[in-house]
């Protein structure tokens, strides 16, 4: 670790007579909510219990919270969630897609800005590994005393952006000597992600054999309450999809919002995307798009619940066809909006 009393006089390449690690460098750090080892009970046990005991993600008083996570969720949902991993694992890898994607993100956005030899990127997992602690220590190993840390996150919710940013802060307290620091801010409204979408929903309308009736911006939900104390996530999800109506010219008209992937009893934001699947299809809806805009690459909640469960419901119901637009992933629209906030939030760092 970079932990010498000598801090900032370390040589920028190292010093080769006391072997002073190297010093100088900017470490970009991807990150992303996180996903299981593998399909199985216990690894996705492992997995729902680190994410599901984060205060910032069950709010519920955890005296009240411990049975009921380890009474009943632990022991049923590992078993449901493993079958939903497993229908889209990428068993090439033997990895979930996100993992897949996040790394190939990382790979790319390092490529782009391989011309500055100052700048590191790597990426993490909020849950699950890549851990953030072990990508930090292996930033600073290689000399980075400054960290740009983008919590993938489009639209802000403490349940997502503030937990990535809480653990960097909790590893930045075991250190004693510490990188300066940036976060990402989310950016649900920038113009490059916004055109990066416009453009991935056009180009993908352009090759299907139907023309939808109307075209369906599904987020990740939350609960109400979380709002009503002041999550602004609501407010960042209509934000992006008015920006793309706009973006999308008379075609943004056909645009609908809903949220998806409720959890548990209480109520969540709505319009429902299940329920909106349903009623658009007993409306007489035929053709419909869906679109994920609040998540950066592909995951179960795309693939699986979207790609898979929604497309059932909507056709069950009366629906024809059904068509979802795949998330800004790795695509060169999608590491155009990265690399465009990384430059944008190293200003002044590197420019
Ligand atoms: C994109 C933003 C996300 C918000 C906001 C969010 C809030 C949130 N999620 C849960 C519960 C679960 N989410 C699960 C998976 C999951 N969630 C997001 C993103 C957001 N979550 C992603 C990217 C993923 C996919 C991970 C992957 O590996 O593919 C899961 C696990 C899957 C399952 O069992 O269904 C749960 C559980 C809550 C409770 C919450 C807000 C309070
Ligand atoms: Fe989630
Ligand atoms: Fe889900």
């Amino acid at each position: 670790m970079n932990e010498s009393p000598r801090g900032d006089v370390f040589a920028k390449t190292g010093d080769e007579t006391t072997g002073a690690p190297p010093y100088g460098k900017i470490g970009v750090l991807l990150v992303n909510l996180g996903t299981p080892d593998d399909t199985d009970y216990w690894s996705m046990r492992r997995y729902l219990k680190e994410f599901l005991s984060d205060r910032r993600v069950i709010e519920i008083n955890p005296v009240l919270w411990w049975p009921i996570l380890n009474g009943i969720v632990l022991t049923t949902r590992p078993s449901k969630s493993g079958v939903a991993y497993r229908s889209i694992w990428n068993e090439e890898r033997d990895e979930s897609p996100l993992r897949t994607i996040t790394r190939a993100q990382s790979e790319k956005v390092a490529d782009k800005l391989g011309h500055r030899e100052d700048i590191i990127v790597d990426w993490a997992m909020r849950y699950g590994t890549p851990t953030i602690a072990s990508r930090i220590d292996g930033l600073t190993k290689r000399g980075c005393n400054r960290l740009l840390v983008f919590p993938l996150y489009p639209q802000y919710a403490a349940a997502t952006t503030a937990t990535v940013n809480d653990t960097v802060f909790d590893k930045l307290k075991t250190m004693r000597v510490q990188p300066a620091l940036r976060t990402v801010p989310p950016y649900p409204k920038d113009p490059v992600y916004i055109q990066a979408l416009a453009d991935s929903i056009t180009s993908h309308l352009a090759d299907l054999d139907f023309e939808p009736e109307v075209i369906v911006a599904s987020y990740h939900g939350l609960p109400k309450a979380y709002i009503e104390k002041g999550d602004p996530y609501q407010c960042q999800c209509m934000d992006t999809s008015d920006a793309l109506r706009e973006a999308l010219g008379p075609l943004g008209r056909k645009l609908k919002t809903t949220f998806q992937s409720r959890f548990g009893r209480a109520e969540w934001l709505q319009p429902y995307t299940d329920k909106t699947m349903e009623a658009l299809a007993r409306d007489g809806v035929k053709r419909i798009a869906i679109l994920t805009p609040g998540f950066v690459a592909d995951c179960v909640e795309t693939l699986e619940e979207i790609a898979g469960e929604a497309k059932e419901i909507f056709l069950e119901h009366g629906g024809e066809r059904f068509s979802f637009i795949p998330c800004l992933n790795d695509s060169d629209g999608g590491i155009r909006v990265l690399v465009h906030l990384i430059e944008q939030e190293l200003k002044g760092w590197a420019d």
